[in-house]
């Protein structure tokens, strides 16, 4: 059988007892089921929700918590009675975990976003499973993931992973939220997301979630962008996961990777990155970026928007002021504005890069509705 590179992301639902706190048993029953993948030789990666469910009913809120203050309190308690459960039951299959809290911004800084690669990887090879969740107690609103469904999908393109399991306390997605309408449809399997299941996705179902059903499509459609394939769905017994990667698992399969593949350096800037400045290009340029696989030349710059220095992440946007990708470029914004309309020739007369290309073909990545037509 290949071994693989899997991420499995839990839910707060498929984590708590009815009362709200960690459910050991629960956690115990996914740890066996994690073990015996690990022990199949896969490598295997926990993305665990949690903390806050674990930790508020510690603080003696009487519920989870809906203040981000509230929520980073009792995720700072839960995170280490989380840890050390998950610690404590891979040792009996004698595997070691390591613990990775991770915030948006650490995918949006180029160096972080490499470290946390070179981590996972080193972790991985050495045989253990590294348990992810975000760093509650320091995102703040705008800055998180919003709920670790996106952060599972993005831990994936990171590290390469074939497959995602995102597990739920449902088995699968429906045509409507099941637990609000009876005659609701499971979809066995989707090639890929398309916006008539993300409209059938409704909020959280449980009084623990975070993300609901709509976050958990939006995962799996970055997922499969980045290379992987996903499945939604609920778990029971110790083989569960084996049993997911055997086609057998009770919940949806969702496709084949995504055509358009990013390598690590597009999916930085496809994903991570932010935009300095915004440089408007002409059809010529649009057809040599997109069409031709080429680099962005002075002769196609019509306008520079936005102070920046070389090396920062830029906009590209056509003269209709539609946005065909995303690109770093070789040069100032001053620069720019020197050489724009230039040949390539004079460019590099004019430039201290002494380079015509105002970004490079490998420094680029197409916006999302250029690659889908692609
Ligand atoms: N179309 C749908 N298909 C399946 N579940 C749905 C759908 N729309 C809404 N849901 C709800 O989404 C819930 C799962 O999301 P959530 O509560 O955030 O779980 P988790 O804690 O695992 O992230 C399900 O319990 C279900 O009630
Ligand atoms: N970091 C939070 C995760 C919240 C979250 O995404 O919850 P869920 O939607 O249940 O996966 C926690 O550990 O509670």
């Amino acid at each position: 059988m290949k071994k693989e590179r899997i991420v499995i992301k839990i839910g707060s639902s498929s984590l708590t007892s009815t009362g709200g706190g960690l459910s050991q048993t629960k956690l115990l029953e996914f740890v066996e089921a994690a073990a015996a993948l690990h022990q199949d030789g896969h490598q295997v990666v926990l993305i665990s929700s949690g903390a806050v469910a674990a930790g508020f009913s510690g603080l003696k809120y009487p519920a989870r918590p809906v203040t981000l203050a509230g929520k980073q309190a009792a995720a700072a308690v839960g995170q280490g009675r989380l840890m050390q459960a998950y610690t404590e039951a891979f040792r009996h299959y004698q595997i070691e975990t390591g613990q990775i809290l991770l915030t948006r911004d650490n995918f949006s800084n180029k160096s972080q976003y490499q470290n946390a690669y070179s981590t996972l990887t080193e972790l991985l090879q050495r045989g253990v499973v590294p348990i992810i969740n975000e760093n509650d107690s320091i995102a703040v609103d705008e800055l998180t993931f919003g709920d670790n469904d996106m952060l599972s999908a993005l831990v994936g393109g990171l590290i390469h992973a074939e497959c995602l399991m995102i597990i739920t306390d449902i088995n699968g997605i429906y045509d409507s939220n099941p637990k609000t309408n009876p005659n609701a449809k499971r979809y066995h399997f989707l090639s890929e997301i398309e916006d008539e299941q993300l409209e059938q996705a409704g909020d959280s179902g449980s009084a623990v979630g975070t993300g609901g059903m709509k976050s958990k499509l939006q995962a799996a459609k970055i997922a499969l962008s980045l290379g992987l394939r996903a499945f939604i769905g609920k778990t029971e017994g110790p083989s569960s996961f084996q049993d997911i990667l055997a086609g057998k698992g009770d919940g949806t399969y969702i496709g084949f990777p995504g055509r358009f593949v990013l390598n690590s350096k597009k999916q930085w800037l496809a994903l991570h990155s932010r935009s300095a400045g915004e440089l408007i290009v002409d059809d010529g340029a649009r057809t040599a970026l997109l069409q031709k696989g080429g680099s962005l030349l002075p002769a196609g710059v019509l306008d520079v928007h936005g102070r920046f220095e070389r090396a920062a992440v830029v906009e590209v946007k056509d003269d209709r002021g539609s946005v065909i990708g995303i690109g770093q470029v070789n040069m100032s914004a001053f620069e720019i504005m020197d050489i724009k309309g230039k040949s390539s020739q004079e460019a590099v007369e004019l430039t201290e890069t002494k380079r015509a290309e105002v970004i490079h073909r490998d420094e680029w990545v197409p916006a999302e509705k250029e690659r889908k037509s692609q």
